[in-house]
């Protein structure tokens, strides 16, 4: 068995991302501190200010993209998503158990060692994005990246919800979660060089303070080499973030 590496990974702080309605900026333009931050009270498509800030886009919050609610008339699984989302309750909280949760690139041995977990811990294994929307991944993998992004996120919430519940009878374990949105997010959407990346405390890496938090991530790392071979292995169509990771090195550093 090769070495996987495991480290404690940085948890996210709360993030304040605008709300829903539209800033026009000209190109090169920043947005002023008023216009990145959500407005009071929330103003969003689901009701809650905080979803309504995440979906209308972590990152880059002054660009007008469109939210799930938007696009639900043309993808009516977005409206099931949306639906899913309304239903969760709005303060999720976590039950007596541990949760722990497993990030990493793809073939890092996520999928093995929480499986071993759960079985070493008689724990509950939950995966990111939940059971009852992983049947839409190819819709929205192939939709913009802001939309991928809002699905994404959403399951974030939606697994908050069977995390809370799960927690109160056994630990739990997760196979990705809101690091993977944020990770994957930052790297595909900020461009320009690492060094332009928004500054260590910025609010772009915080935890959504909404969002349930779990008790420990663990971050998986196994050499870029060992990890190729796998993934040539598994034989499996490379995702476009593994083209991405392989042949742009830029690409790499903002995901790492
Ligand atoms: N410690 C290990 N040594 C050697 N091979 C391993 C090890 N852990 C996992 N593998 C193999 O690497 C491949 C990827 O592992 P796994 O599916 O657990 O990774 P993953 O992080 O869940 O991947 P993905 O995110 O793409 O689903 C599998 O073929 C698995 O058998
Ligand atoms: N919480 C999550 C989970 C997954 N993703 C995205 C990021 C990648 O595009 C892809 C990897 O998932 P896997 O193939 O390992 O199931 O899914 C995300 O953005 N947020």
């Amino acid at each position: 068995m090769e070495k996987t590496k495991v480290r404690q990974a940085v948890p996210l702080q709360p993030m304040q991302v605008h709300g829903g309605a539209d800033i026009h900026l000209q190109p090169g333009e920043d947005p002023t501190p008023e216009q990145v931050k959500a407005p009071e009270g929330g103003c969003g498509p689901v009701g809650s200010p905080h979803w309504s800030r995440l979906l209308a886009g972590p990152v880059a919050p002054w660009r007008e993209e469109p939210t799930l609610e938007q696009c639900a008339a043309r993808i009516p699984e977005a409206g099931a998503v949306l639906d899913l989302l309304e239903k969760c309750p709005e303060h999720q909280k976590k039950g007596r158990f541990p949760v722990v949760v497993f990030e990493g690139l793809d073939a890092t041995g996520k999928t093995t060692v929480t499986e071993s977990v759960k079985d070493t811990l008689n724990g509950v294994l939950l995966r990111s994005p939940p059971a009852c929307i992983s049947q839409w991944r190819t819709i929205f993998d192939d939709e913009p990246a802001s939309i991928k992004r809002a699905f994404y996120a959403a399951g974030n919430y939606i697994l908050a919800s069977e995390i809370a519940e799960a927690s109160t009878q056994a630990p739990v374990i997760i196979d990705r979660y809101w690091h993977s949105t944020a990770a994957y997010t930052i790297a595909t959407e900020i461009n320009g060089k690492v060094q332009d990346l928004p500054p260590v405390h910025d609010e772009v890496y915080q935890w959504p303070e909404d969002l349930l938090k779990p008790d420990l991530v663990l971050l998986l790392t196994v050499d870029p080499e060992e990890r190729a071979h796998r993934l040539q292995r598994r034989g499996l169509e490379k995702t476009k973030e593994e083209a991405e990771l392989e042949a742009n090195c830029l690409f790499r550093q903002r995901y790492t």
